[in-house]
């Protein structure tokens, strides 16, 4: 038996898994939160139901990385790295470079590195964690798994923007979409539960994190995304703008004296959940200060939802039609008042929930009325079942 980790860097958050391969056993996990802010937090689960947890702050995604090495020796995880052959890492932007997972060489390090400008939040800190695992397991077998995979190739119908075709060609500015790895693994298990197969189906993913997404599944296959050239466009997130009109950045350029760099990391940064509500960029909060009547808080989550509404729609009528939607990742997971917000008054679509089924949170479930026409499907992502999977595939097409 050998072991295999999945790396997950998102842009606040890392997040592992251990595996006993090829059982697929978890034998430990943990995540580290609110990366870059003043206070971080540290839960790791191993063994047979230890656990450990820990305040402190961490500066960046470098120091998330070793925290999570020195704890993997420090708890006993294991004894020696020796006992990991295998690292997975996830990285968000592959271009028009990688539209499959890849064997971890100085070539494909200075590939992602040179596709940095795609994901600024996460490319860059991936790459740390990448070099990072390399010196400290430099016998492992290392791969890289893109979020943008999936979306590679997705109709140019979708993937094109209505702007001049040489920017394209050139430069390569095209819609790239980001959490294909959850996207795919969701769609696979909705397969599952409805009992179809998945290239018969017609699905709606909304991967809603701090990070959000949402992926119309037509015969099992990206047909189109939220997501843009970077994972700032689409719906409104915990700290990120989603969609708005190019032009607001020459017009704040003007007004403020920002430069556009500046207002790309406010849009980023400074806008969202977090942005409209001046509150907070967690949904827990928003919730809690809507409920006690705060305006802005109401508002954000207004805005939030009715993004999300708004891609549904658009996605039921460019697939004419839906077998299913998805619920996946942070809030999509953990929130039923969001899910209700959501589906509310759906029914004209063919969406309608059974409210004491929505009640629930984590766990892989049905949530559809009785007489609902489009099932509502909650199932917790799993991108580092993916990562691992991928090791083991590519392993076996390298032995070939
Ligand atoms: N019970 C909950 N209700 C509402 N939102 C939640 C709940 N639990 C977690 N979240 C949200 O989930 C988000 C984190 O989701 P996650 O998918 O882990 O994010 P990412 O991978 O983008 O870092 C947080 O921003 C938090 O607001
Ligand atoms: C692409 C992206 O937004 O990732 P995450 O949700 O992990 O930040
Ligand atoms: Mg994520």
């Amino acid at each position: 038996m050998s072991k295999s980790i999945a790396v997950n860097a998102g842009s606040s958050t890392l997040k592992f898994k251990l595996f006993d391969m090829p059982s697929e056993e978890v034998v430990a996990e943990g995540t580290i939160e609110r990366i870059g802010e003043k206070m971080g937090h540290a839960k790791i689960k191993y063994g047979d139901g230890q656990k450990h947890e820990e305040e402190q702050p961490f500066v960046d995604h470098g120091a998330a990385i070793k925290y999570l090495l020195d704890q993997l020796i420090a708890l006993g995880i294991v004894k020696s790295y020796d006992e990991i052959t295998a690292v997975g890492h996830r990285v968000v932007a592959g271009g028009e470079y990688f539209k499959d997972s890849a064997v971890i060489n100085d070539d494909v390090i200075e590939k992602i590195n040179s596709l940095a400008e795609y994901a600024p939040l996460h490319d860059p800190a991936e790459l740390v964690g990448i070099k990072a695992f390399r010196k400290a397991l430099p016998n492992a077998f290392a791969i890289a798994v893109f979020d943008t995979s999936f979306h590679a190739n997705m109709p140019k119908m979708n993937a094109l923007y209505s702007i001049p075709y040489e920017w394209y060609e050139k430069y390569g500015a095209r819609k790239y979409g980001a959490h294909g790895t959850s996207h795919r693994y969701v769609a696979a298990q909705a397969a599952k539960m409805l009992n179809k197969p998945l290239e018969d189906l017609k699905l709606i993913t909304l991967h809603i994190g701090a990070g959000a997404s949402i992926t119309a599944i037509k015969n099992g296959k990206s047909f189109d995304t939220s997501m843009g050239f970077t994972p700032l466009a689409g719906i409104t997130m915990a700290t990120r703008s989603g969609d708005v009109d190019p032009s607001l950045v020459a017009f704040v350029e003007e007004k403020t004296g920002k430069t556009s760099a500046e207002i790309i990391d406010d849009l980023n940064h400074k806008s969202g959940l977090l942005g409209i509500s001046e509150l907070s960029p967690d949904m827990r909060d928003i919730l809690d200060a809507a409920d006690k009547g705060n305006e802005k808080a109401q508002l954000a989550l207004d805005i939030y939802v009715n993004r999300i509404k708004r891609y549904i729609g658009a996605y039921i009528a460019e697939m004419d039609g839906a077998d299913a939607i998805v619920f996946t990742a942070g809030v999509g997971e953990n929130s039923a008042p969001v899910r209700k917000l959501v589906t509310d008054n759906m029914d004209y679509l063919g969406i309608k929930i059974d409210q004491e089924k929505n009640q629930c949170h984590g766990v892989q479930r049905d949530l559809s009325a009785p007489d609902a026409k489009v099932k509502t499907l909650l199932i917790p992502t799993n991108e580092e079942l993916m990562i691992v999977r991928d090791i083991e595939r590519l392993k076996k097409e390298q032995a070939n």
